[in-house]
C-alpha cells in the first residue's frame, strides 16, 4: 500500500477537509499502517486495530487539541499518534529515544494526559471540562475507555462525581465506551455480564428517550422511531450510566463511519455528561489477531503479518513470571489453603495454567488492584493462604490496602511483584521502581529480593510459609539462567550470605543484580554479598562486612531514596557504624522506555557500570581511609 490519503494527513486539521466519503478509505490505509509498522517495532496491536475507525471519527468530528481526547490506558493510540503528526516516527516506537507507546504530554500537544495505568480517563477528562467551564472556554473533553478498564472502581468514583453539577457547574464531557468484550484476558465480572445484556438489548436503548436526537442522520434512527412507534406506553428501563446522570446513547457499531460520524457530531453539540457506547473487535481487520486477541494484545517483537506470532524455534530462557508460575502450581498442590489472586493480568503474571488447573483458586477480580488486596485480606482473615500476583507498578494502586487491610493486621498475604525494576518498552509508567521503598517502610511487611530464578521460587515458599505480610519481588524476562530446583527449602529468615570474599570493598547486592556485582568484584576483588532480604534485614552480616572492609556498596534495580541501600545505612547508622558508603541503585528521575539493558547500562546498574562507580569513588586499586568508630 502506498498510503496516498495518509501522506496527505500532516494533522487532524487536513483530515477535516476530506470529505466524509474519504474516511473508510483513511481507515483502511491507516489499519494497514498500524499493523505495518507495529510488525517491525512490535507493541500493543490488538487494542490499536479496533479503535481505528473510532480514531479517525473522532479528529474529523471534534476540533482536536482544542477538545481534548483523553485516551484510558493509552496503549490503543497509535491510529491517533499517527494522525497527528507522528506518523515517520512510528518506527522509533517504544524504543530509546524513539516515540512513548502511551500518550505523553511531552510528546504532542495531541496527547492531553499522559496514560498507562487504566480508569484514570474520565477523571482527567472531567477535569478538563470542569477546567473549561470554569475558564469560560467553549470546548469538549472525551473519555475514551475500554470495557475492561471501566471495571475499576476509580472509573467509577468518576462518573460519580462527572454527572452531577458542582456549584451550578456541569462539565461538557463525553464518554465513550469501547466494548470489544476483552480485557487482555476475556473478561470478567457482573459489568461485563451487564454490558453484554445491553448488547443484546440494543434496541430498547437505541429507542431511548436521550438517545433520539442523538441517533439523528444514522441508519439507527429509523429504526429507533419505528421502535418507538411500537413500543408507545412501555417503560423503557433505564441503565446505569443514566442513574450517573449521562445521557446514555447506543450500543452502536464502533466499526461504522456512517453510524458513529453522525452520533458524534449530534453528541458534540449537546450540553453536559453524555455516554456514548461503542461495540468493536479486538484485532479488528486482521484475522489472526481477531481470532485470538489474547495472543495478539501486543507483539513482543518484529513479527511477518502474513504468518502473525510464531514461537521461536529454540525456547527462550526459564522467565521469573514463568518460575512463579510453576511455583504456584506446586505451592496449590501442596497446600489447599492457596488461593492465587491476579488484577487482570493472568497472561502476564504466569496464571495459566494454575488457572487451568485450580479454577477454583484461581480468581481474576478485573482491573481492580485495591479490590485485590483487601479480598486477600478478608480470604487471609479466614484461615485461607492468598497469593497475590501483581505487577510492581500496579501495587502502586493499593498502598493503602496494603497498609491498612493487610499490614497493620499482620495478615499472611504473599505479594508476588512481578516486574520488579525496569520493564523496557513500556517505560516509566510500568517501571517497577519504587516498591522497595514503599513496602520497607511499612511495620509488618518483610521484603525478600531473590537474586535469580532459583532463589526465587524458594522466596516465595519463604515467603508462602512465613506468618505475616511479605514481598517477593522479581524483574521482567529471566535471569542469570540458574534452573530452579524442584525441592523447596524454606530461606534462613532475614539471613544474607557471602557470595565472594575479596578485600577492601564489599558490595551488598539485592535481588538479581548480585551476578554484575560478582562480575564488577572479579575485577577489583571485592566481597560480594548476596542480601536476599531487605526486611528484616541482615543487620549482623551489614555490621560483619563494615567491620572489615574499608567501604560498602549497595547495589540494588529499585529507586535509591529510601530503597535497600537506604536501609544499609540506616542499619549502619543504629550500631554506630560509620564507614563510607556508596549506593548504587535507579535515579531520581523517570526512566524513559527501550532496551531494558541498555537502559540499565545507562544508569550504570551493568557490571561495567558498578565497577566504574566504584573505580571512581574509591580509586582504582580501592583504598579507603579508616573511620573512627571502626
Ligand atoms: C491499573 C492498571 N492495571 C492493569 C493494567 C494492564 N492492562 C493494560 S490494558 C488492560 C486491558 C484493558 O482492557 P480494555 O480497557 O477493555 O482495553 P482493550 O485492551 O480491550 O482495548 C490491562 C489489564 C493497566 N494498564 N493498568
Ligand atoms: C498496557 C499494559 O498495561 C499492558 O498491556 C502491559 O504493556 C503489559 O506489559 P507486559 O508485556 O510486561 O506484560
Ligand atoms: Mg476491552
Amino acid at each position: 500500500m502506498d498510503y496516498t490519503l495518509l501522506k496527505s494527513i500532516a494533522s487532524p486539521a487536513d483530515l477535516r477537509r476530506l470529505p466524509r466519503t474519504e474516511l473508510q478509505a483513511v481507515a483502511d490505509e491507516l489499519r494497514a499502517y498500524v499493523l505495518e509498522s507495529v510488525s517491525r517495532t512490535g507493541g500493543h496491536l490488538g487494542s490499536n486495530l479496533g479503535t481505528v475507525e473510532l480514531t479517525v471519527a473522532l479528529h474529523y468530528v471534534f476540533n482536536t487539541p482544542d477538545d481534548r481526547l483523553v485516551w484510558d490506558v493509552g496503549h490503543q493510540t497509535y491510529p491517533h499518534k499517527v494522525l497527528t503528526g507522528r506518523r515517520d516516527r512510528m518506527d522509533s516506537l517504544r524504543q530509546l529515544g524513539g516515540i512513548s507507546g502511551f500518550p505523553r504530554r511531552d510528546e504532542s500537544e495531541y496527547d492531553t494526559f499522559g496514560t498507562g495505568h487504566s480508569s484514570t480517563s474520565i477523571s482527567a477528562a472531567h477535569g478538563m471540562a470542569m477546567a473549561a467551564k470554569i475558564k469560560g472556554e467553549e470546548r469538549k473533553a472525551v473519555a475514551i475507555i475500554g470495557d475492561g478498564s471501566m471495571t475499576a472502581g476509580m472509573a467509577f468514583e468518576a462518573l460519580n462525581n462527572a454527572g452531577v453539577a458542582h456549584g451550578g457547574l456541569l462539565g461538557d464531557v463525553l464518554v465513550i465506551l469501547n466494548d470489544n468484550d476483552m480485557s487482555i484476558s476475556p473478561p470478567v465480572g457482573a459489568l461485563n455480564k451487564y454490558l453484554a445484556r445491553l448488547m443484546s438489548g440494543s434496541f430498547y436503548t437505541a429507542a431511548r428517550e436521550g438517545a433520539k436526537s442523538v441517533l439523528k442522520n444514522t441508519p439507527l434512527y429509523e429504526f429507533a422511531r419505528k421502535f418507538e412507534e411500537h413500543t408507545k406506553g412501555m417503560v423503557v428501563p433505564g441503565t446505569i450510566f443514566e442513574e450517573f446522570g449521562f445521557n446514555y446513547v447506543g450500543p452502536i457499531d464502533g466499526h461504522d463511519l456512517d453510524s458513529l460520524v453522525p452520533t458524534l457530531e449530534n453528541l458534540r453539540d449537546k450540553k453536559g455528561p453524555q455516554f456514548l457506547h461503542i461495540v468493536t473487535k479486538k484485532g479488528a481487520g486482521y484475522k489472526l489477531a481477531e481470532a485470538d486477541p489474547v495472543k495478539y494484545h501486543a507483539a513482543s517483537g518484529k513479527f511477518d503479518p502474513a504468518v502473525g506470532f510464531v514461537k521461536p524455534a529454540t525456547p527462550g530462557k526459564t522467565t521469573f513470571t514463568q518460575v512463579f508460575g510453576d511455583w504456584l502450581c506446586d505451592m496449590a498442590e501442596a497446600d489447599p489453603r492457596l488461593v492465587g489472586i491476579t488484577p487482570a493480568m493472568r497472561e502476564g503474571s504466569g496464571m495459566v495454567e494454575f488457572h487451568k488447573r485450580f479454577p477454583q483458586r484461581y480468581h481474576d477480580v478485573g482491573i481492580a488492584e485495591q479490590h485485590s488486596v483487601t479480598f486477600a485480606a478478608g480470604l487471609a482473615c479466614e484461615g485461607l493462604k492468598p497469593v497475590v500476583a501483581i505487577y510492581s507498578t500496579f501495587l502502586q494502586r493499593a498502598y493503602d490496602q496494603m497498609v491498612h487491610d493487610v499490614a497493620i493486621q499482620n495478615l499472611p498475604v504473599l505479594f508476588a511483584l512481578d516486574r520488579a525494576g525496569l520493564v523496557g518498552a513500556d517505560g516509566a509508567t510500568h517501571a517497577g521502581n519504587y516498591d522497595v521503598a514503599y513496602t520497607r517502610c511499612v511495620p509488618n511487611m518483610a521484603v525478600l529480593t531473590p537474586a535469580d530464578e532459583d532463589e526465587c521460587r524458594q522466596a516465595l515458599y519463604t515467603g508462602f510459609m512465613h506468618d505475616g505480610p511479605v514481598t517477593v519481588r522479581y524483574p521482567r524476562g529471566a535471569g542469570a539462567g540458574v534452573v530452579p530446583v524442584k525441592a523447596m527449602t524454606a530461606q534462613p529468615w532475614g539471613k544474607g550470605e557471602v557470595r565472594r570474599q575479596g578485600q577492601r570493598i564489599a558490595i551488598l547486592a539485592f535481588g538479581t543484580l548480585l551476578y554484575a556485582a560478582l562480575e564488577a568484584a572479579e575485577r577489583l576483588d571485592a566481597t560480594v554479598a548476596n542480601m536476599r532480604f531487605v526486611k528484616p534485614l541482615d543487620a549482623d552480616l551489614v555490621g560483619e562486612l563494615a567491620r572489615t572492609h574499608d567501604a560498602l556498596v549497595t547495589v540494588e534495580d529499585g529507586c535509591l531514596m529510601g530503597g535497600a541501600g537506604s536501609a544499609v545505612t540506616e542499619a549502619l547508622n543504629a550500631a554506630g557504624l560509620s564507614i563510607p558508603v556508596l549506593q548504587l541503585g535507579l535515579p531520581d528521575e523517570f526512566v524513559e522506555h527501550g532496551d531494558p539493558v541498555k537502559l540499565m547500562s545507562l544508569c550504570g546498574l551493568d557490571a561495567a557500570g558498578i565497577e566504574a562507580s566504584i573505580v571512581k569513588r574509591f580509586g582504582a586499586k580501592p583504598v579507603v581511609v579508616h573511620s573512627a568508630a571502626r
